[in-house]
């Protein structure tokens, strides 16, 4: 438990702050020792942060454990000095330092028969990447994108929305960037008050470079670093070829493929040359078999794609991973909506898909942070589906598609 542990259990007990008695037993009371041991119980900043003080105790009291005390506090330096006295030596603990005092903790002590012990095999092991599932660490550590920065374009909504807060729930700060900036300062207030990290909203035209330059900028005095850049912002809708202008056609260009290019350029440029960085680019699968109605999105995803190959290869020496990621159809977005999810659905063509749905923004979400995370280390240049294999079945019903787009439905809100 520690010196911080015995003083705050005892601090909690007399309901005064700070350490002042030397160590005693964590035995109180008349009853059999066993049955009123005591133990305390640190709920750290970042889980504080991440709104997880209900689930530890909940786990605590379904092990029929009696919640004695709890105060949540800002730990100074001076206290966690006694408390990790016998580390204060070692290269780590101005780290340890810092994260301990980096936001409020709460501390908690519980009692019952063998707690002590019993907390030990609950939480788990400290290195929360060997912890075991079910254990606190095991299930709801999170350490892949923790303190990191991620700039994801097309944050306000949709996928981009779901990646940030997936992103921010675990210990990523965001910028969110995007042209309506009262969408994403919106969303940004949601996120925040979701999560508990900091999420910055911008505007930006991606096809126009010098609001990118402004933006990173800004993103860069804030956060002082970026990571991670998250390619999401993209414009699509339903059009045969032969009815599609040729603006209309080059405005998907632009705000996809070249974008995509100006904003990459731009995070090279202003701070992954030097310190390395990862990319992910969100794609699609609609140019492998050349989906019907979809050849300006369709050209502009697969030239993204080729993008993500030629700048994994030029990039890769300064440290920089590029990956696209290719969802299939995602429930609960604006894609789904204008291309006609809803039809498809009622047509039961996703009963064609392998996984037989639709997918989710969840899903997406967790196969870009593992994109975007240590997990894939090694992984660059390429491009992860994410469709449930769906292009892999589907059918590619021209006549039906046609017959959606002259019902105009899919037009924009
Ligand atoms: C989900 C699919 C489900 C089922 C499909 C069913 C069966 C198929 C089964 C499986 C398919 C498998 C996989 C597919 C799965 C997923 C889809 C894949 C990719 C999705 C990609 C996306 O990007 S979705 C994102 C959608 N969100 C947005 O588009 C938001 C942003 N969009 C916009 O801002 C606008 O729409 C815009 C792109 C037009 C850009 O706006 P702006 O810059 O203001 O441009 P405008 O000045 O308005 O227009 C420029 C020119 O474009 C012409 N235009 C605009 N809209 C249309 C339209 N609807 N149709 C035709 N032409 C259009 C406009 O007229 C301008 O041209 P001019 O010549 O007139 O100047
Ligand atoms: N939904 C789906 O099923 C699929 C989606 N995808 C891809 O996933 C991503 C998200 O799509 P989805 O969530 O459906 O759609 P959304 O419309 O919610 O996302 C597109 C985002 O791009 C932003 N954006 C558009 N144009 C620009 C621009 N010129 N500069 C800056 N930002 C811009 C929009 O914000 P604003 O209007 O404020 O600029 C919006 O937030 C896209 O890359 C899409 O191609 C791929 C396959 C399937």
């Amino acid at each position: 438990m520690g010196s911080l542990g015995r003083c705050l259990a005892r601090s909690l007990l007399r309901g005064q702050p700070g350490p002042s008695r030397p160590p005693g037993p964590r035995c109180y009371g008349s009853a059999p020792p066993e049955l009123q041991e005591k133990t305390l119980v640190l709920v750290k900043p970042d889980a504080v942060q991440r709104r997880l003080v209900g689930t530890v105790i909940q786990r605590f009291e379904r092990r029929g454990f009696k919640l004695v005390a709890m105060k949540m506090l800002q730990a100074d330096q001076g206290l966690l000095d006694k408390h990790y006295q016998q580390l204060r030596q070692k290269p780590f603990y101005p780290a340890l330092l810092a994260y301990m005092t980096s936001g409020p903790l709460v501390a908690m002590v519980w009692e019952g028969y063998n707690v002590v012990r019993s907390t030990r095999a609950m939480v788990g092991d400290t290195n929360s990447a060997a912890a075991a599932a079910g254990t606190i660490r095991g299930d709801l550590s999170m350490h892949v994108s923790r303190g990191q920065v991620a700039f994801i374009t097309g944050g306000g909504s949709g996928i981009g929305f779901r990646v940030a807060e997936i992103f921010m729930r675990h210990g990523c700060r965001t910028v969110i960037a995007s042209r309506n900036l009262q969408r994403v300062s919106e969303a940004s207030k949601k996120l925040e008050a979701a999560t508990g990290q900091q999420c910055l909203p911008l505007s930006i035209d991606v096809r126009q470079p010098q609001t990118i330059v402004a933006a990173v900028d800004e993103a860069l005095k804030e956060f002082k670093r970026i990571d991670i850049l998250i390619n999401g912002a993209a414009g699509n809708f339903l059009c045969p070829a032969a009815a599609l202008s040729f603006n209309a056609f080059k405005t998907v260009i632009d705000i996809d493929t070249i974008g995509t290019f100006n904003t990459s350029k731009v995070l090279f440029e202003k701070y992954f040359r030097d310190h390395g960085g990862i990319i992910v680019n969100i794609t699609a699968t609609l140019s492998y078999r050349g989906q019907a109605l979809q050849v300006h999105a369709g050209a502009a995803k697969a030239a993204i794609d080729a993008m993500t190959r030629h700048l994994a290869v030029e990039w890769g020496p300064n440290n920089v991973r590029v990956n696209s990621l290719a969802p299939g159809p995602i429930t609960g977005t604006e894609g789904y909506r204008r291309l006609g999810g809803k039809f498809a659905e009622a047509a039961s063509q996703f009963d064609m898909i392998p996984l037989q749905r639709a997918g989710n923004k969840t899903e997406i979400a967790h196969s870009t942070l593992y994109l975007a995370s240590p997990l894939s280390s090694y992984v660059t240049g390429t491009t992860l589906v994410v469709d449930g294999g769906s292009w892999l079945t589907s059918a590619n019903n021209f006549p039906a598609l046609l017959d959606f787009w002259a019902a105009g439905t899919n037009k924009n809100q």
